[in-house]
């Protein structure tokens, strides 16, 4: 199988100091991979240079479409990455509401990028729209609600299912799970969990929560200031940890 996405040596600097350095990895179709580590360890620096939302300063990151044409995203052109974001990617903030619009309507939340692909016969939006909010357990009849009227978990449902509906084959996710109580994450995950089974998504997962990335990722980075320090299977890495910051992570929730 190719990967869909091939990094290498990626680095990101902060004027003369590195919010990541050195990372190498490749990405497979439906496979979900998260990022752990500390505060300030350089995770959300890795996962926005990856998405194109900051500008690498060295390194390769190669996408590949649905087509198998090869994408240099580094050096690709602002229209040619907006594009790609529209049709192949999503990108699922820990703040629901940095990734929703606040002051439309929760349809109108999921519609929107089904219209940015083209889609105009307002019935048929509508009605996908509809049975998004279902796939997320929102009930469809919630469709004119503004996602302001949502609960913290509902607003994080919706975003996904804003970002699921044009059907993206990568999806970055930046602590998705951060913001809500530990009973709404419960269910969250488990809702993940099955869309991801479902649409065979491809998935890179920003979280400092190991017992999210145990219940959802096949493979697992760990980062300790701005560098993988050990990459693997994430049950091997949580139940075999071979590096000493990983050991210390994963001794520390289990003392918890
Ligand atoms: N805009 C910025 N300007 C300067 N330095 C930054 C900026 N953003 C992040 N950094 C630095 O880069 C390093 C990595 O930060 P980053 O936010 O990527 O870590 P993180 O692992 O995602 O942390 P958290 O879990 O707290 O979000 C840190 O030393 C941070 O201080």
């Amino acid at each position: 199988m190719t990967p869909i996405l091939s990094v290498r040596q990626v680095a990101k600097r902060y004027g003369q100091r590195y919010g990541c350095r050195e990372v190498s990895f490749d990405l497979y179709p439906g496979e979900v991979l998260c990022i752990v580590g500390e505060s300030g360890s350089g995770k959300s620096t890795l996962l926005s240079t990856l998405a194109g939302k900051l500008a690498a300063d060295e390194g390769e990151v190669t996408f590949r479409d649905v087509n198998g044409t090869e994408h240099d995203l580094l050096t690709l052109a602002e229209a040619d990455r907006r594009r790609l974001a529209r049709t192949e990617w999503g990108f699922v903030t820990q703040h629901a509401r940095d990734g929703l619009r606040m002051n439309v309507s929760a349809g109108a939340n999921v519609s929107e990028r089904l219209m940015a692909l083209g889609q105009r016969h307002y019935g048929e939006l509508r009605a996908t729209a509809g049975e998004w909010l279902e796939k997320v357990e929102i009930s469809a009849e919630r469709l004119d609600d503004r996602p302001s009227q949502f609960s913290g978990g509902m607003q994080q449902r919706l975003q996904i299912a804003r970002n699921l509906v044009t059907k993206p084959r990568l999806v970055f996710m930046d602590e998705p799970t951060g913001g809500l109580d530990v009973s709404v994450q419960a269910r969250f995950l488990d809702l993940l969990r099955r869309l991801v089974h479902e649409t065979g998504i491809a998935v890179i997962m920003v979280t400092h929560d190991l017992g999210v990335a145990r219940l959802l990722a096949h493979r697992t980075l760990v980062m300790q200031q701005g560098r993988v320090v050990e990459a693997g299977l994430t049950d091997q890495i949580l139940d075999d940890p071979q590096h000493p910051y990983t050991q210390l992570l994963v001794s520390s929730i289990l003392q918890a």
